[in-house]
């Protein structure tokens, strides 16, 4: 990996971008940039399933073609977990964006605040839990709007982004950071580079994955194809998002499908957790998500026992499952039978790619046999080798691992300079 993409790596791990910048550069009103001053500032809350994030923006007010050039001046974490689980107490969800809108009004000065576009874009947590409940979707969205409201900026909404729009803003994100759109010359002009290829994007949330890049074809279904016009080019791509396949519900998937295997049975053994690992969940934590069918006959209170068999192979069997090949009507696609078409160029991946390759010290575009072996020889540790926050990254590299092999890299030269 060089050193750019280092640096990009670095950024987006310390941004949790899923797409702000992207979210800034398509809505911000034309309106906008005649207006003085000739700095303008913007506020985005990427809510995503596991955390909410305030991302503080600040930009010229000109346009380069259109398009504005943003540049991030503070990220702010909100305590707590994403806002979809504050469903059952929304109130709560409004409360939890406060630090961070405290810390914007400290930072924004007050003459500008009233002019400052604020918009709360939410992913795949808030997309689950529309479809299992949506008046409780529709109350987590009325308190933050109204915590939101309570402030002085220019609170353009809060909305649900579709998985393509998630897609597609991921992939403008990487480009523009990359600086593959767009690029600040020597001459000090921004210029389009010439004959740089774009990368494709893969996101790995923790509810939906994300699949973003230029097809070589022309798209055969409509609904993966988006269109953009940036900087002055025109961008034609493929997106998809496969809901339930972030890192966290792609686990619970895997947990209850080891259930099922032995339903009677209170305990479940698990390959993917170290040797010597054991956890309680009840029924009701394992099911409470459309990711997950619950048994027939459900008793919520009930207790599992997780038990870690520390098994590589037995774990990587158990992921595939997860996922079928077949692909059906279409000629081409990723996986469950959704169309892709052949992949092309190279990929940038991100989110919870990043975290599990950057613990396991695999970001410098290791060969992907020493990403294998890597894995293995973590994943043949024992729960006494490991620490609870080396847990989660435990049982999750295989998910990152077959995703990879699946979704991308049987095509693909994702960082793999081999
Ligand atoms: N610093 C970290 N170290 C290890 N894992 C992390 C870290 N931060 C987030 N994760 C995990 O990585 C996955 C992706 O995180 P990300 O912040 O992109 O998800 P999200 O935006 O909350 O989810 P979604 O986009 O699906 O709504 C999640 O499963 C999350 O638990």
């Amino acid at each position: 990996m060089d050193y750019k993409a280092k640096t990009v790596a670095g950024l987006l791990a310390a941004t949790c971008v899923f797409s702000i910048i992207a979210l800034i550069l398509s809505v911000v009103n034309v309106k906008d940039v005649f207006l003085p001053p000739s700095t303008k500032y913007g506020l985005v809350f990427d809510a995503g399933s596991t955390h909410t994030a305030l991302y503080i923006y600040r930009w010229p007010a000109d346009k380069e073609n259109g398009t504005g050039i943003v540049s991030q001046v503070e990220a702010c974490t909100a305590p707590g977990e994403g806002i979809s689980s504050y469903a059952d107490n929304p109130a709560e969800a409004g409360a939890s964006l406060k630090p961070c809108l405290d810390k914007a009004m400290k930072i924004i000065p007050a003459e500008q605040q009233r002019d400052t576009p604020t918009y709360l874009g939410a992913t795949a947590g808030m997309r689950l839990l529309r479809e299992q409940n949506s008046t409780k979707a529709e109350q987590v969205f009325a308190e933050v709007s109204k915590a939101i409201g309570k402030y002085p900026v220019d609170f353009r909404g809060a909305q649900i982004l579709t998985g393509n729009e998630e897609g597609s803003f991921g992939w403008i994100t990487i480009n523009y950071l990359l600086e593959t759109l767009v690029k600040y010359s020597f001459a000090e002009k921004w210029e389009h580079p010439r004959d740089t290829e774009v990368l494709g994007a893969l996101d790995l949330g923790g509810a939906s994955t994300q699949i973003t890049f230029q097809p070589g074809v022309t798209t055969e279904d409509n609904s993966t194809s988006t269109f953009f016009r940036l900087y002055g080019s025109n961008y034609s791509l493929y997106t998809h998002s496969y809901l339930c396949y972030g890192q966290t519900q792609a686990l619970k998937m895997l947990l209850a499908d080891l259930h099922k295997g032995n339903s009677s049975s209170q305990e479940i053994s698990h390959p993917c957790y170290p040797m010597g690992y054991q956890e309680n969940v009840t029924m009701s934590a394992l099911y409470n998500s459309p990711c997950v069918r619950a048994p027939s006959t459900p008793s919520p209170a009930q207790v599992l026992t997780v038990i870690g068999t520390g098994d590589p192979a037995a774990c990587s069997t158990a992921i595939r499952k997860l996922f079928n090949f077949t692909c059906g009507a279409n000629r081409t696609c990723g996986f469950n039978g959704v169309y892709q078409p052949p992949v092309r160029g190279q990929f940038f991946a991100f989110a919870g790619f990043y975290y599990t390759f950057h613990f396991l010290n695999l970001t410098s575009q290791q060969s992907f046999s020493d990403v294998n072996s890597t894995i293995q020889t973590f994943c043949n540790k024992s729960w006494a080798e490991v620490t609870q926050k080396q847990l989660q990254l435990h049982h999750t590299q295989w998910l990152v691992m077959v995703h990879q092999r699946t979704s991308s890299q049987k095509n693909a030269n994702m960082n793999d300079p081999d």
